[in-house]
């Protein structure tokens, strides 16, 4: 029996051909598929028992990988521990506002908790995870869960976390600015591993495409592209739609991060095939680590609601697949967690691989900054014409000796 979300039975394509293709084929499929790191696929890594225990008991899906990097004379590994989570939210829309918050954060505490177990380093949670991704139904009841960045209880729950287990937290909400009029952002608050708040950024591309009518309960963010330097390491977040403008990704690389979250809220039929390819190009072409991550399942509404595409009404936006990944800037990349259920990845990444990478490709070397500087000078003039050569013979043929 399939299981809501699955590939007939299979929690991802990735576990579909591991049990399905003869091994030495799968071996042959998953280095064309995923890459190599260090002439070998990404290694996997083993958890303690409490942590796969616990997956396996609270019915969460766990995988875990290391990316590693070539010795260096000068340099010592640095080895950080990343963890991304993605989950379901746990009670149905219609429930009153205050046990719904209360639920994902108890599922929530079971899971980072486990990551905590695992030893990770730098977490990072899903798209607004306080809540159900309502921004389809335009309807403005739902702006009660948003919170503020610095103190609300979602930041406070996050901070008690972080300070337990010296883990970094990336904790994306709904956000009401009180300072400016109550306004809404949605916005990931970087926790530090002191239960500090070290600094939040806000979602710089709000999507206008399908049922993501996010536009309707804020604005594109005014917190630019920050680079968040903490203990272990310089991070970023690149929130959800953001991952299809390449330009937001590079300025996130250009102010020197080295891993960049990208959480999201993403359903299938409007952008599975994206899913595997946009996060992992954006590691390989800004030489950095990204952890890509996707809520799991399906969200139906009380009151059906159309998006202005000749759809008939509907009370869901479809399927949301999950499939968090790691990317590494090598272009070896690791499975995904499950399409169906709630999952945390573990990944060790040695950011030397960073450095080794650009040294070998050579991309900022090679990206003509000054030449695309002027070109988009250009481009956002009034009067900009597009450089266009116009071949002759679409005009005049016959001048042109061709009938
Ligand atoms: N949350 C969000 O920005 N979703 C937009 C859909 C997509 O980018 O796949």
């Amino acid at each position: 029996m399939a299981t809501e979300g699955s590939l007939q039975g299979f929690e991802s394509v990735h576990r579909l051909l591991s049990e399905t293709l003869p091994p030495q084929l799968f071996q042959e499929v998953q280095r064309v598929l995923l890459g190599c790191n260090g002439g070998k696929p990404v290694q996997t890594l083993s958890l303690p028992a409490i942590v796969t225990e616990s997956a396996q008991s609270q019915n969460f899906d766990v995988l875990a990988y290391s990316f590693s990097a070539a010795e260096e004379q000068l340099r010592k590994p640095r080895v950080v521990r990343i963890g991304l989570i993605q989950n379901a939210t746990v009670l149905p829309t219609t429930d009153p506002y205050e046990r719904q918050m209360n639920s994902i954060r108890e599922r929530l505490r079971t899971i980072i908790e486990a990551a905590g177990k695992a030893g990770v380093n730098v977490l990072c949670l899903q798209e607004a995870w306080t809540m159900p991704f309502a921004f389809c139904t335009r309807e403005k009841s739902w702006c009660e869960f948003a919170e503020s960045a610095e103190r609300g209880k979602s930041t406070q729950f996050i901070q008690e976390l972080a300070r337990k287990y010296n883990m970094v937290i990336v904790s994306p909400i709904l956000e009401r600015d009180e300072a400016h009029g109550d306004t809404l952002w949605n916005t990931a608050v970087i926790i530090g591993n002191h239960g500090n708040i070290i600094g939040k950024h806000r979602k710089n591309h709000i999507p206008r495409v399908g049922d993501f009518n996010e536009s309707s309960y804020y604005m594109e963010g005014n917190t630019g592209h920050p680079v968040f330097e903490t203990e272990f390491g310089k991070i970023a977040v690149n929130i959800c739609y953001g991952r299809h403008h390449t330009l937001n990704w590079q300025a996130f690389g250009m102010n020197g991060a080295e891993i960049v979250f990208n959480p999201s809220a993403t359903v299938g039929d409007l952008s599975e095939p994206m899913w595997p390819i946009e996060a992992r190009n954006a590691a390989i072409a800004n030489t950095y680590f990204v952890g890509a991550i996707n809520r799991v399942g399906t969200e139906s509404f009380p009151n059906a609601f159309t998006s202005g595409d000749g759809k008939p009404e509907h009370k869901d936006f479809g399927h949301f697949y999950g499939s968090s990944y790691v990317a590494g800037p090598d272009a070896s990349c690791t499975p995904s967690l499950s399409r169906c259920r709630d999952g945390l990845m573990v990944a060790d990444c040695d950011l030397n691989l960073c450095q080794q990478v650009k040294d070998k490709w050579g991309f900022r070397l090679t990206a003509r900054y000054e030449l695309y500087a002027k070109f988009f000078n250009e481009y956002i003039k009034p009067d900009f014409k597009p450089q266009v050569v116009r071949d002759a013979f679409l005009d005049s043929p016959k001048e042109n000796g061709v009938y």
